[in-house]
């Protein structure tokens, strides 16, 4: 493609996603699908630099007032995705001496929102929470999000699967902190490889891996997957019950459920239930109440945890869509507990960084309920042999709290508690 007509696509292209009325993965896919002719080098250039306009709006919007020609345009311009020669010789002589200008600008002099940003209902709580830490976060969501999988304990062992991606040409370490991941080198295609095709692996960020595992699902229980989505965490917890026993997974949404069927199908898991579910008070959570040993609720948050990958979501988020997104948060948990007989246990989860969706959330339960205890994260991560456990959790070790800049995952939170009386 000409360099002038990738450039004015990108513009395009930065246009539709800065409408955010949709995510922007799902603008970029529909981009493409509607262009097939655009090449797989076009295509990074042009989802990358639609990427870094999304992740450094404030500066870029800050830069771009002094140039000229469509904002757009100039937005596309200062986030290119490619080589700078390339772009120069798509520019102007008037947007090339501006180009040369702005990337000339000292980032020691940009005020703090032109380098962090964000907005602003979301610094404060970071920051709150963070201190000095607010800065290596701000750095983190800069870098791409590593690649991890998360080998079927079911049917294989990691370092086995380890070996046959090198021969594959993939190289792959194991995750510092799950006991089933393998973090890949790169973003190597995986559909076609023959460990996907057979279930052995799964996509699933180390964080993930490390919720499922805080279920401690055993041979022949009762489990529920209460927001199971497309089971990521479901087919975690059928492995760990060596598909024995009845693991159930519940959503309201039916066509997410829909995305599990393959994956149940390659994982070779027999004893998963998927069920659509009208809302969190449906009949047939009523009927299996008091019966259940493990509920895993992976509730619906506003995803801040994963920024690297979903950058949009800082734009399309806000305080009125976090406060309703507490009470049905709140609301799923109270719910999905009344399935817990006694000595069940349950997991609330985010991949949220704040403690609106968190803590907030676990301190009304507890008080709320006094038949359940809180169990400590640490202890449990412990007797799962997880090593450094202490640096996963919050200071008196009672939640899981995982960091981009800490952990190299995406932000994850979860609490335990078990139920101890009727
Ligand atoms: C964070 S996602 C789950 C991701 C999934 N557990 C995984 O690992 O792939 C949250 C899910 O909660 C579902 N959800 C929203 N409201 C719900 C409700 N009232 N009851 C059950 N599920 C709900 C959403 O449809 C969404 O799939």
């Amino acid at each position: 493609m000409h360099p002038k007509a990738l450039l004015e696509a990108c513009a395009e292209l930065v246009r539709e996603v800065l409408r955010f009325d949709h995510p922007a993965d799902a603008v970029v896919s529909r981009y493409f699908r509607e262009r097939r002719a655009l090449g797989p080098r076009e295509r990074a250039t042009l989802a990358e630099t639609a990427y870094a306009v999304v992740r450094r709006k404030l500066l870029f919007e800050h830069l771009a007032a002094s140039g000229s020609g469509p904002r757009e345009r100039r937005l596309a311009i200062l986030g290119f995705a490619g080589d700078r020669d390339f772009l120069k010789s798509a520019l102007n002589d008037q947007e090339k001496a501006w180009l040369d200008r702005v990337t000339a600008v000292d980032p020691s002099t940009l005020s703090e929102r032109h380098r962090h940003n964000l907005p602003e209902w979301l610094v404060a709580p970071l920051k709150e929470q963070l201190g000095d830490g607010f800065w290596p976060l701000v750095e983190s969501l800069d870098e791409s999000a590593p690649l991890d999988v998360r080998v079927n304990a079911l049917s294989d062992k990691r370092e086995e699967i380890r070996q046959e991606l090198a021969l594959a040409g993939i190289r792959a370490q194991p995750t510092p902190y799950s006991p089933w991941g393998l973090r890949l080198e790169g973003k190597p295609a995986l559909t076609r490889l023959d460990a996907f095709a057979r279930g052995a692996i799964e996509v699933q960020d180390e964080g993930s891996q490390l919720l499922a595992l805080l279920a401690d699902a055993r041979r022949g229980q009762m489990v529920v997957d209460f927001c199971a989505g497309a089971g990521g965490k479901t087919l975690a917890l059928g492995a760990m019950m060596r598909n024995t026993g009845r693991l159930y997974a519940f959503d309201v949404s039916a066509h997410r459920l829909e995305n599990l069927k393959p994956r149940l199908a390659r994982s070779k898991l027999s004893n998963v239930h998927p069920a659509a579910i009208a809302h969190e008070r449906d009949e047939r959570i009523k009927r299996l109440g008091g019966k259940i040993d493990r509920v895993i609720v992976d509730a619906p948050c506003s995803g801040l945890g994963t920024l690297r990958r979903n950058p949009d979501l800082k734009w399309r988020q806000s305080p009125e869509v976090l406060a309703e997104l507490a009470t049905r948060q709140a609301a799923i948990l109270d719910s999905a507990a009344r399935l817990l007989k006694t000595g069940g246990r349950i997991v609330y989860a985010t991949c949220s960084l704040l403690r609106a969706e968190n803590e907030d959330i676990a301190a009304a339960f507890t008080a709320a309920h006094p038949g359940f205890k809180r169990l400590s994260v640490q202890e449990l991560l412990e007797s799962a042999r997880v090593g450094d456990s202490s640096k996963l959790c919050s200071e008196d070790g009672q939640d899981l709290r995982l960091w981009p800049q800490r952990h190299g995952t995406d932000g994850f939170y979860a609490a335990v508690w078990e139920k101890v009386q009727h």
